[in-house]
Order: structure tokens, then sequence, then C-alpha cells
């Protein structure tokens, strides 16, 4: 796959093809200019270049379908609690445009052994995390995602995150930490499963 190595980040053309890189480059100038800043010197001058592919990047789940990855399945026989914790994420809040990241947990109860590959559940998160988002809004997407395609007995998906707009701005408040669950099917309507879900989740 061809790329554009920008300052240690791989930006696929895929990802550059699909914004107006354009666009984002006035709009970042004009952004620079109406603060006061100096576009012209020479700190700037590649600045809404880099903007842009750093927006192709971030922004690249707009053009993914999380339910995608889930086309990929094994047969196992495995109709027992699936749990992946700890996936790290970087999003971009749809209100500020800054940063909030954190670790989302997701778990679920296969129905007649089927069973997806692990590191799908992570793509998941990726696609679903790189759009302009609500923490509440990755949380149960990728929950009814997982629901649509694999038709799991349940599914419980849990994101704790730190939000850049109430730590560097507005209120700032550093450390301050939301958890949002969504549980849906067996996971919504047995506690008991629920809460054994919820202890894997906490124990380190
Ligand atoms: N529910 C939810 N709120 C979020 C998320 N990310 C940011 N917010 C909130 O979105 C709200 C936007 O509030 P507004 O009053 O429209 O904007 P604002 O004047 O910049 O608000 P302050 O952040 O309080 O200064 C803020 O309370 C943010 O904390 C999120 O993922 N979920
Ligand atoms: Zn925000």
């Amino acid at each position: 796959m061809n790329s554009s190595f920008t300052g240690g980040t791989i930006v696929t053309d895929t990802e550059l093809q699909n914004v107006d890189l354009e666009k984002i480059e006035k709009a970042v100038s004009m952004i620079l200019e109406a603060v006061g800043e100096d576009i012209s010197r020479e700190g700037l001058l590649d600045t809404p270049k880099r903007v842009a592919k750093m927006y192709a990047e971030v922004f690249s789940g707009l053009k993914e379908d999380p339910k995608e990855y889930f086309k990929t399945v094994f047969h196992e026989g495995h109709e027992e609690l699936v749990l992946v914790k700890d996936i790290p994420f970087y999003s971009m809040c749809e209100h500020h445009l800054v940063p909030f990241f954190g670790k989302a947990h997701i778990a679920y109860i296969p129905r007649d052994g089927v069973v997806t590959g692990l590191s799908k559940l992570a793509r998941a998160v990726e696609t679903v995390a790189k759009r302009p988002q609500l923490q509440e809004r990755i949380t149960s997407t990728i929950a009814d995602s997982m629901m649509e395609t694999l038709n799991p007995h349940g599914v419980f998906v849990m994101v704790e995150a730190e939000h850049m707009c109430m730590t560097m701005r507005g209120v700032k408040k550093p450390g301050a930490t939301t958890v949002t669950a969504v549980a849906r099917g067996i996971l919504e309507t047995d506690a008991i499963k629920r809460s054994e879900v919820i202890t894997y989740i906490n124990k380190n």
C-alpha cells in the first residue's frame, strides 16, 4: 500500500483521498490568521498541509464500517465469555475537536460457537474512534455492530476516557475520567453475568 511519511506517521493514500485536503488547508490558514498569527512565518508554512494530513488520518474511520471486521469468523464451539480489555484509543470530541483518549473493554458471549478474530475487536475500536465522536456513541456503535453481525448471546462494552476539552480548557479538571458502558442481550438482562464481566475488567 502506498503511503506518505509525515514526521513519524504513516498516512495511507486511501486516507488522503477520502478528505478534501485543499479545503482543510484553506480552513487551517484562515484559523491561524483569525487568531492573529503570521501565516508567512517559517514555522507555519507547512502547518496547513500537516494538519490536513493529520485530519485525513484521525478521521479515517468516517469512511469505514466496523461491521466489516466481524465478517471474519471462526466456528469454535465456544459459548462462554470472550473479553478483550484495555484496548487503547484516541478520538476527537465532536464539540471542540480536541482529543479524548483512554481504553475500551469489549466482552461478548458467542452464539452457536461463532467467534471473531480478537484483533477485529481492536480494529472496530480504531474505526469508530477515528471520527468526530462522543464517548457514548463509540460505546454503543461497537456494541450494536457486534450484535448485528455476530448475533451473540450478549455484548458488553465499557469505555474509560479522559477528555481534553475538560482538562486543557473550559472546566479544567485534569484526571477526571468518564466511564460509559453498554450492555446488550443476555449481558443486559442477566445481572450476574454482567457483574462477572465487570469483575474481569477490573482485575489487574
Ligand atoms: N456526553 C458527552 N459530552 C461530551 C463529550 N465530549 C465532550 N462533551 C461535553 O460537551 C459539552 C458541550 O457543551 P457546550 O456548553 O455546548 O460547550 P462549551 O461552552 O464549550 O462547554 P464547556 O466545556 O462546559 O466550556 C461539554 O459539557 C463537554 O464536556 C462526550 O463524549 N460525551
Ligand atoms: Zn469537547
